[in-house]
């Protein structure tokens, strides 16, 4: 697995003005919270409205960092996003073709936009364009995904370090068998998917390393279905795709709530004893990060799936020891959940924490360690013995929105904590603080 990332950019480089917020005494989380929409399927359901021929009214969208770099780039392609209420928003797609031809989009630190968009400009763009993104973006690697462009006849060069963005697409990518390397992002593959049914030839692509985050992939397959896209598949290894296909709108699309984003709430209810309900996924999801809740179960926890909402209420927490690589991002909750386990907490398999918003190996070892708790950081794991008592701690967040809302979790300790730059939820979730202070 190549995980290496290119040479660290302090986090203090952010221009965000960073604040602190300090949370302490929460004792009980119950009522009612409204999920936000999924980040990963309001991404991928703009993108794919913009490649429809018609129009698609996309409902229950998400409005936060990375859903809005989604949507700047798509408008500076020249697609028509006219947002009627707060979480709806009408997309007149242009069937690939696109209106405009921007020189460069700027795609901030969104993952979700950054990968979908390299491979299906590739696909589709004109003329020459430039990606780029934040400073972190500029070190999240690439190379695999741009090595697959190539290989599928795409001519794509980097504009300052090689395997990194930002990246200028200068000839389009035209199908064929392609491998891709999906041990260090999904993103890679699932951006593939998007694009190959674009092109005219027809594509084999194969799956090459051992693929990680793999409920991704099926998210993306499922909203292709969704969008009319076919796709062959063989098991876990390849994909057969016709080139030469069309998006169609299936009018109204409803971005379900982010499972993710539910993991915060989960380790809320079972905290502060519940019962609380969490309102917008549930077992009918696409998300595999609705696989949290099993081991959340595992974990000593009362909570039930029904099908559109989850219902929490309380446990006593015994540490797990889980290979929680299918859900890399619910899966932080986890190492902060530890801290109030009896026993010992091991998170397994997710090497590929170290190439996201921040290298959060590292950064979560880190920051628990502050708490008092031991915590071993292995090369693709954590081990955590929780402290005999939480202490107080200042919380840096590494303008990782995760780091930020998981460690909000120990403001049910009696000590506390403090969370710096608790602003930066704003990349999947601008109102977490507000609706935690509402339910808390
Ligand atoms: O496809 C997606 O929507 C995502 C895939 C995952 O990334 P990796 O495949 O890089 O693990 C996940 O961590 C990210 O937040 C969203
Ligand atoms: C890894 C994440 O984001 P991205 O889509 O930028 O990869 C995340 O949201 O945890």
């Amino acid at each position: 697995m190549k995980l290496s990332s290119a040479p660290c950019v302090s986090y203090w480089a952010n221009p965000r003005v960073a604040k602190t917020l300090t949370l302490k005494g929460l004792t009980s989380c119950r009522g009612t919270v409204d999920l936000p929409g999924s980040k990963s399927i309001a991404n991928r359901a703009l993108l794919m409205a913009a490649l429809c021929g018609g129009v698609t009214e996309l409902r229950h969208m998400l409005r936060s960092d990375d859903t809005q770099r989604m949507l700047e780039a798509l408008r500076a392609l020249g697609v028509t996003i006219e947002e009627l209420n707060a979480t709806t928003v009408r997309v007149t797609g242009c069937g690939g073709a696109w209106p405009l031809q921007p020189d460069e989009l700027y795609l901030g630190n969104a993952g979700t936009a950054m990968r979908p968009l390299t491979a299906v400009l590739a696909a589709t763009s004109a003329a020459p364009v430039c990606l780029t993104g934040d400073a972190r973006m500029q070190q999240r690697p690439i190379a695999d995904l741009v090595a697959a462009l190539l290989e599928g006849g795409a001519a794509v060069e980097y504009q300052k370090q090689q395997g990194f963005p930002p990246l200028q697409i200068n000839k389009p990518l035209q199908g064929g068998t392609i491998h891709v390397d999906g041990s260090a992002s999904s993103q890679y593959i699932s951006a593939l998917l998007m694009a190959l049914p674009l092109v005219s030839a027809p594509s084999h692509l194969i799956l090459t390393g051992e693929v990680v985050s793999w409920p991704y992939i099926e998210l993306t397959l499922a909203m292709l279905r969704d969008f009319g896209i076919k796709i062959e598949q063989h098991e876990r290894q390849a994909f057969t795709i016709s080139g030469g296909q069309r998006y169609s709108s299936p009018t109204t699309y409803w971005i379900e709530g982010d499972a993710s984003a539910a993991s915060y709430w989960l380790g809320a209810g079972v905290l502060g004893g519940g019962p609380l309900r969490i309102e917008g996924v549930g077992r009918k999801s696409i998300q595999g990060d609705i696989g949290f809740v099993d081991y959340l179960r595992k974990m000593g926890a009362s909570a039930t799936l029904h099908d559109e909402y989850i219902e929490v209420n309380g446990g006593e927490l015994i540490g797990i020891d889980a290979d929680l690589n299918a859900i890399p991002d619910a899966a932080m909750t986890f190492a902060t959940l530890a801290l109030f386990a009896k026993g010992r907490t091991a998170i397994r398999n997710v090497a590929n924490w170290r190439i996201k918003e921040t290298d959060r190996l590292h950064a979560m070892a880190t920051e628990l360690r502050k708490t008092g708790a031991r915590v071993e950081e292995g090369h693709d794991y954590l081990i955590i013995d929780p402290p005999a008592q939480i202490k107080h701690a200042q919380i840096a967040t590494y303008d990782d929105h995760r780091l930020a809302m998981c460690f909000s979790l120990l403001g049910f300790s009696e000590a506390g904590v403090t969370i710096e730059d608790p602003e930066c939820c704003a990349k999947t979730y601008p109102n977490y603080f507000s609706e935690l202070q509402r339910i808390t």
